[in-house]
Order: C-alpha cells, then sequence, then structure tokens
C-alpha cells in the first residue's frame, strides 16, 4: 500500500486519477491523500475536514472522493408523548443545524404539547414512487400502452418484486401528454427511504412494458415521481409517508408558556400561513417545517435533497371552545411526501446510526415498515412544535429578540 504523498504525486503526474485513490491505499488515507493536494493547490489547510470520527471505509457507499466530513452541530428536543400509529411514549428527538434558537424553538413547542398530555400522529398514505417516460407515435399507441398497464398490473408487480425481499408494488399511475406516456409506480419500500430500491424495481417492470406495449423508454425518471423538486404532485398523491401530527393545547397553557392566546395563534396561523401562503403562491402552508425536516434528516441520515418535498406541509390552527367554557387551541401539521428511512442510505453511518438509537429506531422495525412508520410519525410531532412556537412568538412579537438572543 502507499502513503498519501506518494499517491499525490501519483496523482499530479497524471497516474492516477482523484477517484481511484482507494484501489490503491485504504480508505482514510485516500481522503489524507486528496485532502494533501487540495490543500497544496487551493492554500488551505483542512485539519477540520479531516477530523471525522469514523472509519472513511463505512461512508463507501455515499460519496465519492471523499476528503472527510461537514461536521454540523447536533442537539436533541424533548421528550415528548407520541400517540402513533407505530411511535408510542416518550421520545428524544436528536436535530442538526447551524441556526441558533431553532432547538430552543421546537424544545418549546415539545415541552408545551408534553404538558398538554402529548400528540396524536398517523401515517395515512405510504408510496414510494418512480415514474419513467415512454415515447410512442401518438395518442393511439399511448392509449394502448395505458389499457395494456391496466390490465398487467399483477405482471409489473412480479417483475418489480422479483428485485427486491422487501419492496411491494401498490399501484402504477399512467399519465399522457401527447406522444409521452408517464408511468408513476407506487412502492412500499417497508423501512427503506427506498429510492434504490424503486428504481431497481421499476427498471426490470419496464423491460416488460417495452416488450408488450409499442412503447419506448425514454428515461427511468421522468420528472412525475417528483423527486428533488417542488411538484404538486406530492403534495396532492403523497410520496413515501403522508403523515399528519396533532394535539389539543389548554388555553392556559398558551397563555403561561407561548405568552400569547389560542385565538392569536389561530389568527396568525390563517393570515400567515394560509392566506399568506396562497398570495405567495408557495406550496408550503406552514410557516418553517423545512427547519425540522431538514435537521432530523441531517441527524438521522436521511437523504437531504428531498427536504424539498419532505418539508411540504399544511399547518392548521383553531381556537376551540372546551366543555369547560375555556378556549384550547387545536393545532396540526400534515406533511404530505415525507421521505424517511431506518436502513439504507445514511442512515448506516455511525453518527446517524447512534442518532437512530437515540430514537430506538435504528434498523429494520418489527413488522417491517414500523421503524420508518415510527420516524415519520416522530418528525412531524417536531415539526407541529416547531410550528407552535414560532407562531407563538411571532403573535408575542418575539421572533427577533429570540434571535438576537439566541441566534447571534
Ligand atoms: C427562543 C424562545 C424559545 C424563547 O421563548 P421563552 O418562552 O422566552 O423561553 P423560556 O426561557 O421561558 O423557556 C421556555 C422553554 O423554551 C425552551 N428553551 C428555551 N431556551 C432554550 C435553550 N437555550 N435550549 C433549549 N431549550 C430552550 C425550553 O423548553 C423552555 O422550557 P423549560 O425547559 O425551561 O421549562 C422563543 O422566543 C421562540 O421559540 N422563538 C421562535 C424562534 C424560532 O422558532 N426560530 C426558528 C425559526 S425562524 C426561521 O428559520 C423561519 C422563518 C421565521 O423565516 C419562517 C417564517 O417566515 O415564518
Ligand atoms: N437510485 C436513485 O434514483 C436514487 C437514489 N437515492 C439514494 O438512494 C438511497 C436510498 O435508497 P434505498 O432503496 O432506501 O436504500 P438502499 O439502496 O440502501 O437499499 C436498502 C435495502 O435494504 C434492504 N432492507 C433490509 N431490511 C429492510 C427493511 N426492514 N425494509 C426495507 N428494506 C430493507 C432492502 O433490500 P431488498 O430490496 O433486497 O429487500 C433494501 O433494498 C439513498 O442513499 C439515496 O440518497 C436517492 C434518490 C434517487
Amino acid at each position: 500500500m502507499t502513503d498519501p504523498e506518494d499517491l499525490v504525486e501519483r496523482v499530479r503526474d497524471g497516474e492516477l486519477r482523484l477517484h481511484e485513490l482507494e484501489d490503491h491505499a485504504d480508505h482514510d488515507t485516500a481522503a489524507e491523500a486528496r485532502r494533501l493536494l487540495l490543500e497544496r493547490e487551493t492554500a488551505t489547510e483542512l485539519e477540520a475536514i479531516g477530523d471525522y470520527a469514523f472509519p472513511a471505509e463505512t461512508a463507501e457507499p455515499n460519496i465519492e472522493n471523499m476528503i472527510g466530513a461537514a461536521q454540523v452541530p447536533m442537539g436533541v428536543v424533548g421528550p415528548v408523548p407520541v400517540s402513533g400509529g407505530a411511535a408510542t411514549g416518550d421520545h428524544y428527538l436528536p436535530l442538526a443545524t447551524t441556526e441558533g434558537a431553532l432547538l430552543a424553538s421546537v424544545n418549546r413547542g415539545l415541552g408545551v404539547i408534553r404538558s398538554a398530555g402529548g400528540a396524536d400522529a398517523r401515517v395515512t398514505k405510504n408510496g414510494m414512487t418512480r415514474a419513467p417516460v415512454f415515447r410512442v407515435a401518438g395518442v393511439a399507441e399511448a392509449a394502448e400502452t395505458v389499457e395494456w398497464v391496466d390490465e398487467n398490473t399483477e405482471a409489473l408487480a412480479e417483475a418489480a418484486e422479483s428485485t427486491t425481499s422487501h419492496g411491494e408494488l401498490i399501484d402504477v399511475e399512467p399519465y399522457v401528454v401527447g406522444d409521452s406516456v408517464y408511468l408513476r409506480f407506487a412502492y412500499d419500500t417497508k423501512d427503506a427511504m427506498g429510492m434504490n430500491m424503486a428504481t431497481i424495481a421499476t427498471g426490470e417492470a419496464c423491460e416488460i412494458v417495452e416488450a408488450e406495449t409499442p412503447a419506448d423508454l425514454v428515461a427511468l425518471s421522468g420528472n412525475l415521481c417528483s423527486d428533488k423538486k417542488p411538484a404538486a404532485i406530492n403534495a396532492v398523491e403523497g410520496r413515501g409517508r403522508s403523515v399528519t401530527a396533532d394535539a389539543v393545547i389548554p388555553g392556559e397553557l398558551v397563555e403561561e408558556r407561548l405568552h400569547t392566546t389560542p385565538e392569536a395563534i389561530a389568527e396568525a396561523n390563517t393570515r400567515k400561513n394560509l392566506t399568506g401562503s396562497a398570495k405567495a403562491g408557495s406550496l408550503g402552508f406552514n410557516a418553517h417545517a423545512a427547519n425540522v425536516v431538514a435537521a432530523a434528516f441531517l441527524a438521522t441520515g436521511q437523504d437531504e435533497a428531498q427536504v424539498v418535498e419532505a418539508a411540504n406541509a399544511i399547518t392548521t390552527m383553531d381556537a376551540r371552545e372546551n366543555e369547560g367554557g375555556t378556549t384550547d387551541l387545536y393545532a396540526s401539521v400534515s406533511l404530505a411526501s415525507l421521505e424517511v428511512g431506518t436502513v439504507g442510505g445514511g442512515t448506516k453511518l455511525p453518527t446517524q446510526a447512534e442518532a437512530l438509537e437515540v430514537l430506538g429506531l435504528r434498523g429494520g422495525g418489527d413488522p417491517p415498515g414500523s421503524n420508518a412508520d415510527a420516524l415519520a410519525e416522530i418528525i412531524a410531532v417536531g415539526a407541529l412544535a416547531g410550528e407552535l412556537s414560532l407562531l407563538g412568538a411571532l403573535s408575542s412579537r418575539h421572533l427577533a429578540s429570540a434571535h438576537e438572543d439566541l441566534g447571534r
């Protein structure tokens, strides 16, 4: 095996390419050699990037041309009682972010939810999608293709499921645009986020579509999936887990802990999250669900680019008179397309796996799919807490001062 200096020389001489170093040295040495080269070519010192806490080899499925790790501070909020379809009992939620005041805010929201007795949460739909696009001569061939697909879903399922021992094809929804046919395949991917699984399975199914219909595959992803782009189809039809969390907060708790009233929070939610978002043409009718989704994704090894659609949420807040004649706050968050997994992808990396362990959700669930469902429910409750706290801060005019105190 070679030392880093030697590898650097061989790259400089054109004998090796930067991405070939793992073929000539162990993974940590290869990363060190890339850092050395980069330090010299960019006149930098990469001490912090090189100070990572896991064997580089464990990250091989996750990164190419590795030089080290981007370390994002991780904190924890909670505990909060969650009464879910899969999640039960008290949970601490690890969050990784660089935004000061965020964890304080979510922690405050969770504290309020805890004092109110906890939150309910349910996954109401589950399906990871992949939508290939096919070329046909025109609408007649498009109709022929759609008819065949509708009549042969079982054959497609058999082909798709031959590539996986966990994934199950739930549905194939055809869409026609002129001489293009899109087939939106939806899978139950159990505890995996499932994008690799769904892509491999769909590739297999496409071969039968091509053999049995006039359609020719143009691209395995035709953007009706829709992965990593803001898209109404995900908001309406769902993608990954569609999950809702809600809680009823007694008015006196809102006053004591959020320094405002149920009515003021409900009004702020209507004028800001609903009317303001509508006027802005926003797909997101919430305040900052993305904050919790992104921080939970980083902490637990989810695909961070999917925050684009995973944070698509509608927040509702209503002042409700209770039987005792006082007013409660009903609060909910519905995330339409939260793509999460507890196996595969970045979940295997050591720090992310530890964070999943804090949640009690590392690896496959029993039954399969229950760990990913529980993770979705807990993230939804975290997002609900963030919404409650931020709307409280806005209603009590504390947002700017909170960020002066904690965020700078
Ligand atoms: C900052 C607070 C919480 C103060 O709120 P407060 O009520 O003055 O705080 P407190 O000192 O009375 O503490 C109340 C609770 O907050 C938590 N808490 C309090 N401090 C900490 C801390 N250091 N670390 C951990 N937890 C903390 C903790 O749960 C504590 O209860 P305790 O445990 O003491 O019984 C409040 O003003 C707040 O939540 N403000 C909102 C801040 C926020 O949500 N920022 C993030 C989003 S902003 C953004 O990115 C998006 C935006 C705004 O642009 C989107 C949009 O357009 O809307
Ligand atoms: N290919 C693409 O187009 C895209 C890929 N990605 C990337 O895909 C990765 C995520 O894909 P994903 O398919 O989730 O992960 P992996 O590709 O890591 O595959 C996970 C595998 O784990 C196995 N498995 C073991 N236990 C379980 C269980 N309880 N539930 C479900 N599966 C289990 C399954 O094997 P088996 O199938 O044999 O049963 C499954 O296919 C991320 O790294 C992401 O960044 C992201 C976007 C697009």
